[in-house]
């Protein structure tokens, strides 16, 4: 099992290149499936959940080619619509290939993802949207089994805002029989990019970006081309690191008008943030964090892909920031890890109230989730002495190469083997 090393005490300074967005490419790789044409991806990240989304397409029967970031899908020799348990497990994104199986084959079988560290995350929504187009599903054996001839166009009002629920029922309206409405959709940039390609695939869409949006199904889609949107998430967690750590960096290749909430508690967090076209400059250069009260929301809130990383800047800023989680119910699995570290958290209920925390200690600490990886990281930089972070394989799910990165802009990391 690898780990983190990490050494405390750097500034960052310089440029990062930021990478194609995870939670935009496997949608959009999953898409490919609709078509009988190949398609050409580009701005792929090269990530573990990735590599499972080949793994399953490659089970299904679709050739995954990958030549630098692009990645060429040709789907049309699928002859399984089977994703198994092994492969779902290990990446919840899973889900979205029932969507589009469903949509082209007629049926589908897709192991329940089931919960994580984040919380129990149902797909209810997914389920109780394909049966409004037709579809007849049982759960059996911990497998959604789904069938249609074809689906139908339907009106479903979301009772939640669910991102990969809307880009489910998105990718299923597209080749079903008449007009599908989707209300209280998610507005996500990633929705919009997922819509973007199919679009291109010849998908008759409006309203992507809104809460409703309305689909005309279509008899077939073709193969397309089509670049995913820079990685929001990635960029917001190398400008905290900046921030934290008193330093100045500038992110490029990504997209500021997808992050204005993110900049702005920056901003508000005492950070100097300029912005161009495709960069973002993050300049903390002598001037003194200060803490900021966030709440996660859907698009275009506050993203709680985001929380655990605006927790350690709130510890190492002055005052008190209250940091509340509304998306998910156990998203605060970092602060037991933190406060090893030192860290001044109170958890009351769905708040953690971070108080200012004048030194971080290094010490050997354990990654749960992605995020809570990244936010440990970010804590490692500026606490004094060593960090060790267990359990980077959550990390390597979404992190293109995050220790090459921070490296480069001065970081002390490495990746080492854990002691057998
Ligand atoms: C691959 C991907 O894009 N992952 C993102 C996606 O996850 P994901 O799409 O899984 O998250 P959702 O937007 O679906 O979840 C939002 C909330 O709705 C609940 N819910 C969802 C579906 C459902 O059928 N029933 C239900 O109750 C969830 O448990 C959660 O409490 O959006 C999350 C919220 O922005 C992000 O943190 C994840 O990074
Ligand atoms: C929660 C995340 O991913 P996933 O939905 O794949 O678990 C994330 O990207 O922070």
């Amino acid at each position: 099992m690898q780990q983190f090393l990490v050494t405390g005490g750097a500034t960052l300074n310089g440029d990062v290149t930021i990478s194609g967005a995870k939670n935009a490419a496997l949608p959009i790789l999953f898409a490919t499936i609709l078509a009988e044409q190949p398609s050409v991806i580009s701005n792929v990240p090269v990530l573990r959940d990735i590599d499972t989304t080949f793994k399953l397409l490659t089970m299904f029967g679709a050739a995954v080619q990958r030549d630098g970031d692009s990645v060429t899908v040709d789907a049309s020799h699928i002859h399984s619509q089977m994703a198994p348990y092994e492969l779902v497990r290990t990446m919840r994104a899973s889900i979205l290939a029932l969507g589009p199986l469903l949509a082209r084959f007629g049926h589908a079988e897709v192991s329940l993802p089931g919960g994580c560290a984040i919380g129990a995350r149902p797909v209810n929504l997914h389920i109780e949207g394909l049966r409004k187009m037709g579809a007849q599903i049982s759960v059996e054996n911990g497998y959604i089994k789904a069938k249609a001839d074809r689906l139908k166009g339907a009106h479903i009002a979301m009772d939640m805002v669910s991102v990969t629920g809307t880009e489910n029922l998105l990718m299923a309206a597209v080749l079903a029989d008449g007009v599908t409405i989707i209300e209280n959709a998610a507005r996500e940039p990633e929705v919009v990019d997922l819509a973007t390609y199919l679009s291109a695939m010849g998908a008759k869409i409006t309203g992507a970006g809104s809460a409703t949006i309305k689909i005309e199904g279509v008899e077939r889609l073709i193969g397309a081309e089509h670049r995913v949107l820079p990685d929001r998430i990635e960029t917001g967690t190398f400008l905290v690191a900046a921030a934290v750590t008193g330093g100045d960096v500038t992110c490029r290749n990504t997209d500021p008008g997808e992050l204005e909430v993110v900049l702005e508690k920056l901003r508000e967090a005492g950070a100097e943030v300029t912005t161009g076209d495709d960069w973002i400059r993050l300049n903390m250069t002598g001037r003194q964090l200060k803490s900021v009260n966030v709440k996660t929301t859907p698009h275009p809130g506050f993203p709680t892909d985001m929380q655990a990383q605006f927790t350690v800047l709130n510890v190492l800023a002055e005052g008190v920031g209250v940091v509340t989680e509304t998306i998910f119910e156990n998203r605060f699995m970092h602060v037991p890890e933190l406060q090893r570290m030192g860290a001044l958290i109170q958890l009351e209920g769905n708040n953690a109230l971070c108080q200012h925390t004048t030194q971080l200690t290094g010490a050997q600490v354990m990654a749960t989730d992605l995020r809570a990886s990244a936010s440990l990281v970010i804590a490692g930089l500026v606490a004094s002495g060593n960090t060790i972070v267990d359990r980077i394989y959550h990390i390597d799910r979404g992190y293109e190469q995050i220790e090459h990165k921070l490296q480069a802009l001065g970081a002390k990391i490495e990746r080492i083997n854990a002691p057998a």
